[in-house]
């Protein structure tokens, strides 16, 4: 289930801004909250959160300390009651706190926001494994390629006709994927994979985890380029386009992937419309499990079973990613190879909710 959500404070409630303003003033005299908005100070400026709980824990029990966005320098402290939280504005607000580094914090009465769309997904807890993660299915190899073979996949697709999305590039090999159908024409063939994904091919012919009855023989290739910021929508990756395993190669740069497992399954049609007219986008919907795992450069990805076929994956568009409370940065680009098998029949699997072949 998403984490509680706080939406931006109101800007007509901050306290102790020496303004003069009138109507702020008067509008911090009528609000208050338990949730406190703290801005400079979190993981980017060097404070965790467990270092900021136990500050604010001098006014009162601190529920939870949260990112307030993606900036790891705002966050949201959330006390059980509102006198914890105004007794904590007045002490720390505007003035240089010794206990956190001295920081001057700028703090404000947070709202409780009822819009899923500020959902807060840099404060998920993030994996470092894929048996951490425990989602059946989800594999992660790190170092599958060297750095040195990291350089030469990177310099073959630069040398090679990139494709311009609205905020990223990608490139199709052996069959196109049509963004709109979310599938590929299997009759269109363009031919064999390109030899410099061979030494990739090889060595997922020995990936571990793969049972005897794997089918690893892939035949489509999908690389993109994520400038830093740039991530990709909550998606499962058509039922009826690819067979049951997808490889995820990640290169150049980091990124998080959140999976989240929907509990009104993979299509969202809008109030009062047919299950046949295009899908809602299930980033407006909140009633899911969330779970995510940070993906290292030249680190290999393997989707199959419940985690390719029930759960959604996402990249969360962020410049930095915040792992157990370190800041991670976005390099300059991410490149990923994701290699897949076209499927040729429907999908038979178990997951008739998440699955195109039975709409
Ligand atoms: O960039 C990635 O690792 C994932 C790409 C992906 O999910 C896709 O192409 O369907
Ligand atoms: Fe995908």
């Amino acid at each position: 289930m998403g984490l509680p959500r706080f939406g931006p404070p109101n800007p007509k409630a901050a306290v102790g801004d020496d303004d003069g303003d009138s109507n702020t003033k008067k509008a911090n005299r009528v609000i208050s909250s338990p949730n406190l908005y703290v801005a400079n100070c979190g993981p980017a400026v060097g404070l965790s959160h467990d270092t900021i709980a136990s500050v604010f824990a001098s006014f009162g029990h601190v529920r939870g300390v949260y990112a307030a966005d993606d900036s790891g320098a705002r966050v949201i402290v959330c006390y059980d009651n509102d006198s914890c939280a105004a007794a904590a504005l007045s002490a720390l607000h505007g003035r240089p706190c010794p206990q956190l580094a001295s920081r001057t914090l700028h703090i404000r009465y947070s709202v409780l926001q009822p819009s899923p769309a500020t959902v807060n997904s840099s404060s998920v807890q993030v994996c470092l494994s894929a048996s951490e993660n425990a989602i059946p299915g989800l594999y992660l190899l790190p170092d599958f390629v060297t750095p040195h073979e990291e350089q030469e996949l990177l310099a073959a697709v630069d040398a090679r006709p990139w494709i311009s999305l609205a905020k990223r590039r990608v490139q199709h090999y052996g069959y196109q994927f049509c963004y709109q159908t979310r599938n590929v024409n299997t009759k269109q063939h363009l031919g064999a994979l390109p030899s410099f994904v061979s030494p990739v091919l090889e060595r997922v012919l020995s990936f571990p985890n793969l049972s005897d009855a794997a089918d690893v023989s892939l035949d489509q290739l999908t690389v993109n380029e994520y400038p830093p910021g740039v991530g990709l929508s909550p998606h499962i990756d058509t039922h009826s386009a690819f067979e049951g395993l997808i490889f995820s190669l990640s290169l150049a740069g980091p990124c998080i992937m959140e999976f989240r497992r929907y509990a009104q399954g993979a299509w969202f049609p809008k109030a009062g419309s047919s299950i046949d007219t295009e899908p809602e986008n299930p980033e407006n919907c909140t009633n899911f499990t969330r779970k995510a795992i940070y993906l290292p450069p030249r680190s290999m990805l393997l989707l199959s079973g419940e985690a390719r076929l029930a759960w959604h994956h996402y990249i969360p568009h962020h410049k930095i990613d915040i792992v157990n409370d370190n800041v991670i940065k976005r390099s300059s680009r991410r490149v990923s190879f994701t290699l897949r098998k076209v499927r040729t029949g429907p999908c038979q699997c178990q997951f008739p909710q998440y699955c195109d072949s039975r709409r």
